[in-house]
């Protein structure tokens, strides 16, 4: 059973159990901190159990160069990098005021520390885990700075080779036991191709102490949901409220219906998994009494018969017989006379017995009279195991 950890308080994650459900809000609000809002206010309708959002401190996650780099996407909020950046950050105070927000409708709330003065911020803030984003995987300085705050984090592999990964897994757990590894592939939107949720297996493989989960960037829910059925047990995705809006994200997010469906179908699959043993059900046993097969006699088969597989068949019997696995089980056995049968003169003998049975001068009486409990070879057949047998002459 992989590790489990309460991820926020009174929330545990890995083992069995429920997936964490992260609705990335990322920077698909716009710079709008009321469409920020609605957004927190939606992944709490749709069922998630955490918003998020990217939290950097510009001037330390990029270089002036790369600030000033012109930024001629169809996606930019200016005309620099820099410009497109500022547009879409929120400050302290409004992070407060999400914060806030957030507590009021009752969902976590957490971002991205996307720099290590953002993480600083994040940690006063007092946010429930740290979130790593696939671009501070290889920033071993930050991760073991982040590490060593002792909160819980979720790291995310997007951009990564194994060989790496090993090594982020032994910076973190070296400070901290407390984390998981999202599979990821930071592209946007994600082909099917590119997703390799066997990742996945092979995480758990490697990294049998901790949980695993899946930050995923393809459109729509199926993928997101067959990495609930791999194992993962903490899910992330992008949320927007309009796939067509302005922003290298929104396609590659998911819409309020869509969400609120991916939590569903998590939800269900979660169901569905079960705990591997595998076992006839209580539920199964309408089918089973209808249409399990059971062993019949393919010949008549006379009492104290050693019994060989080709006296045997198997089908849907009335009354259901010996399950139809055991055929092998029978083979070299010797027939008793079981309850319900028909007596025919072959199947009696006459004997001094112990207890004494049904008279020997009655034998050809039992004949044609039905068997009410199964009788072994040599046992006495007494009266009152025979239907209709009445031992007094006068009946
Ligand atoms: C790798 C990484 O950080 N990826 C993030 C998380 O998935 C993204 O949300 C980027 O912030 C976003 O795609 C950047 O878009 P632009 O460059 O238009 O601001
Ligand atoms: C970039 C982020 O996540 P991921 O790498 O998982 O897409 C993030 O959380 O900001």
């Amino acid at each position: 059973m992989p590790l489990e950890f309460e991820l926020c308080p009174g929330r545990m994650i890995g083992g069995n159990h429920p997936c964490f459900i992260i609705a990335e809000i990322g920077q698909n609000h716009q710079g709008d901190i009321e469409i920020a809002k609605k957004m927190i206010k939606m992944a709490k309708d749709c069922g998630s159990d955490c918003a998020k959002f990217q939290k950097s401190e510009l001037d330390h996650k990029f270089n002036k160069k790369a600030l000033e780099r012109p930024y001629n996407s169809v996606h930019s909020w200016g005309k620099t990098y820099g410009d497109h950046k500022r547009h879409l950050e929120f400050s302290h105070e409004q992070y407060k005021e999400l914060q806030k927000y957030a507590d009021e409708v009752d969902i976590f709330f957490t971002a991205s520390g996307m720099d290590e003065m953002a993480v600083e911020f994040l940690h006063e803030l007092n946010v429930p885990f740290f979130k790593v984003a696939s671009a501070d995987n290889s920033n071993f300085p930050y991760l073991k700075k982040t590490a060593k705050k002792g909160r819980p984090m979720v790291v995310s592999s997007g951009m990564q080779n194994m060989e790496t990964m090993r090594q982020v897994y032994k910076t973190v757990k070296e400070h901290n036991p407390n984390f998981t590894i999202l599979q990821c592939t930071s592209a946007y939107p994600l082909e099917a191709e590119d997703v390799n949720l066997r990742v996945l297996t092979e995480y758990q493989k490697e990294f049998p102490d901790i949980p695993i989960g899946y930050s995923g960037h393809e459109s729509g829910i199926v993928i997101s949901v067959a990495a609930v059925a791999m194992g993962a047990k903490v899910v992330e995705r992008h949320v927007t409220l309009d796939k067509t809006w302005k922003g290298n994200d929104h396609e590659a997010s998911v819409v309020p219906s869509e969400l609120a469906e991916l939590v569903r179908s998590i939800r269900l699959v979660e169901r569905a998994l079960g705990n591997g043993v595998k076992q006839m059900l209580p539920c199964e046993k309408p089918c089973h009494d209808k249409l399990g097969k059971s062993l019949v006699a393919k010949v008549k088969i006379p009492k104290g018969t050693v019994l060989t597989q080709d006296m045997l068949a198997v089908k849907v019997a009335e009354p259901m017989g010996i399950p139809a696995e055991n055929i092998f089980k029978m083979v070299g056995k010797k027939v008793k006379i079981p309850k319900g049968t028909v007596l025919t003169q072959d199947m009696l003998a006459v004997k001094v017995a112990e207890p004494m049975g049904i008279d020997a001068e009655d034998i050809f009486k039992m004949v044609g009279k039905k068997v009410k409990k199964d009788v072994e070879e040599d046992e006495s057949i007494l009266p009152e195991v025979v239907e209709g047998y009445c031992k007094k002459r006068k009946c």
